[in-house]
């Protein structure tokens, strides 16, 4: 018995691997009430997985209000090979993808589409920590794009809650993104724990400079990168980092990456957010411009092909895949096979990397922690030494360069090896024989077999494959 057929779902493509399995686009063989949608996305995570069951406590929990902002969960169930998890099919694909692609206009020409978008993010952070439920691994991967129902408005829904908790003080250091944690997350530097909220409050201020410059501040939170050192000194230093960095961003930043964890508050982000009229200093003209001629309007966005890619199966995989600490994966044996092309993402990062922004393949070692955020890399490209720290108060320092690309490197997973894996909610009767149907039809009911190897997503799609195969 085909366990995803036996629940009503034909694969049709895969859309994205992340680090604990591979994202396939499913469409309903029949629909019910409680199966509204023609399209689904399951995410099939290859047991054993040390995150499986948080994530579908936490998704059933907040899927219980359908909040707009957060992915609705629809149904999980398993086999003897994977967990399946049916979440609403997001078409749009995430943030990432669309910051990469450069799909967003930039903040200089669509300043409320960026207003619009982080407001959205903003929402739906606040109503997860109204719950009691931190995310802790917020970035823009994690951010998937879909449309309101009347197909107008462009909607944000926060998804992949793997490593979400409830605990208002947590003591797994380490567990996230790098770029996008918060230095008290990083690591310990007491026996005090961090606040899973306020940590999440920085890593959307890291996110609202992804979508404004496609650049990330630092590669670590930790004053070995001499950027985030210079920021620990003065945060005016981010007009160095970002020249065209304007005052109102600077005003919302000032409210979600404060150094000081307790002055990080949503409420006052939102406020600065709605004052922004301008993200960047070099748009004001152009702004003007595109306010006069055109309201903003998202649907526009969306439906101009040559705009907007949607999720695409042919695109690269992940830059983020989140893992298990590394000494904690070696252990259980879990270390995901996906780690290893990992390398393939310095070519990559030159090919999207804007062309003042000199990253070279060498320069981005993925495989270790300890590189950095990719301004002495800078530096040396542009022929000029590298600067001394920067004195306090000093608003431009004579190194005015771009910040390092956006780049993803590894994500951090807390070790959760105390999970134990109940199977209460599953399918016991259906473990046997179940595989993945890897035929597709396109639009026309017409057949169309699926190369694995064409899309780029590695390992768990081959074994679907060969498991379809033996089957
Ligand atoms: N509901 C969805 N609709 C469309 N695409 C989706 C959906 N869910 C996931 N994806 C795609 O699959 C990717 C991986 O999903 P997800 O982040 O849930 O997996 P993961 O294994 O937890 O990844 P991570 O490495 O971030 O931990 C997403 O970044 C997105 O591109």
């Amino acid at each position: 018995m085909k366990i995803l057929q036996k629940k009503g779902y034909k694969v049709e493509r895969p859309l994205n691997k992340g680090s604990y399995g591979t994202v396939v686009l499913a469409h309903r063989l029949f629909r019910t009430t409680r199966y509204k949608d023609s399209k689904y996305a399951i995410k099939c995570i290859k047991k054993p997985s040390p995150i499986f069951l948080d994530e579908v406590n936490i998704l059933r929990e907040l899927s219980r209000y359908r909040h707009r902002n957060i992915i609705h969960f629809v149904e999980s169930f398993e086999d003897h090979v994977y967990y399946y998890v049916v979440l609403e099919y997001c078409p749009f694909g995430d943030l990432y993808e669309c910051i990469l692609n450069d799909d967003f206009p930039n903040a200089k020409n669509q300043p409320e589409m960026i207003k619009d978008i982080f407001l959205q993010v903003v929402d739906g952070v606040s109503h997860m920590h109204s719950l009691g439920i931190y995310h802790r691994d917020l970035k823009p991967e994690n951010f998937l794009l879909s449309l309101s129902d009347d197909g107008n408005d462009l909607v944000v829904k926060i998804s992949d809650f793997g490593l979400a908790c409830r605990d208002t003080t947590s003591h797994e250091y380490g567990t996230g993104s790098d770029r996008y944690m918060a230095p008290e997350q990083f690591e310990e530097v007491d026996d005090m724990g961090y606040s899973p909220r306020a940590a999440d409050i920085w890593a959307i201020g890291i996110c609202l400079l992804n979508l404004i410059f496609a650049r990330n501040p630092f590669a670590y939170p930790n004053e070995r990168d001499p950027i985030f050192a210079d920021y620990v000194l003065d945060p005016m230093t981010l007009f160095d980092v970002f020249p065209t960095l304007s005052q109102d961003t600077y005003e919302v930043l000032r409210a979600c990456l404060c150094v000081t964890p307790e002055k990080r508050s949503l409420e006052k982000t939102r406020e600065a957010v709605i004052a922004v009229n301008n993200w960047t200093t070099d748009g004001e003209e152009l702004e003007t411009i595109v306010n006069e001629d055109e309201d903003f309007c998202p649907s526009n966005f969306l439906f101009d092909e040559n705009i907007i890619r949607c999720t695409q199966s042919d695109r690269e995989p992940l830059r983020t895949p989140s893992l298990l600490t590394p000494a904690a994966t070696m252990q259980r044996g879990l270390l995901p096979s996906k780690l290893q092309p990992l390398s393939d993402l310095d070519e990559n990062v030159s090919v999207v990397s804007s062309p003042q922004s000199p990253i070279s393949p060498a320069a981005v070692n993925t495989s270790d922690r300890s590189y950095d955020s990719g301004l002495g890399e800078s530096l040396k490209n542009m022929h000029i030494s590298k600067p001394t720290p920067m004195p306090v108060n000093t608003k431009r320092s004579p190194y005015s360069c771009s910040a390092p690309a956006i780049v993803f490197p590894n994500s951090i997973k807390g070790n959760k090896d105390h999970l134990k894996f109940g199977r209460s909610w599953c399918d016991m009767d259906e473990e046997e024989e179940d595989n993945l149907s890897i035929g597709s039809h396109d639009d026309f009911g017409a057949a169309d077999e699926i190369n694995a190897k064409d899309f780029g997503l590695a390992d768990d799609w081959n074994v679907l494959s060969q498991w379809n195969d033996n089957a």
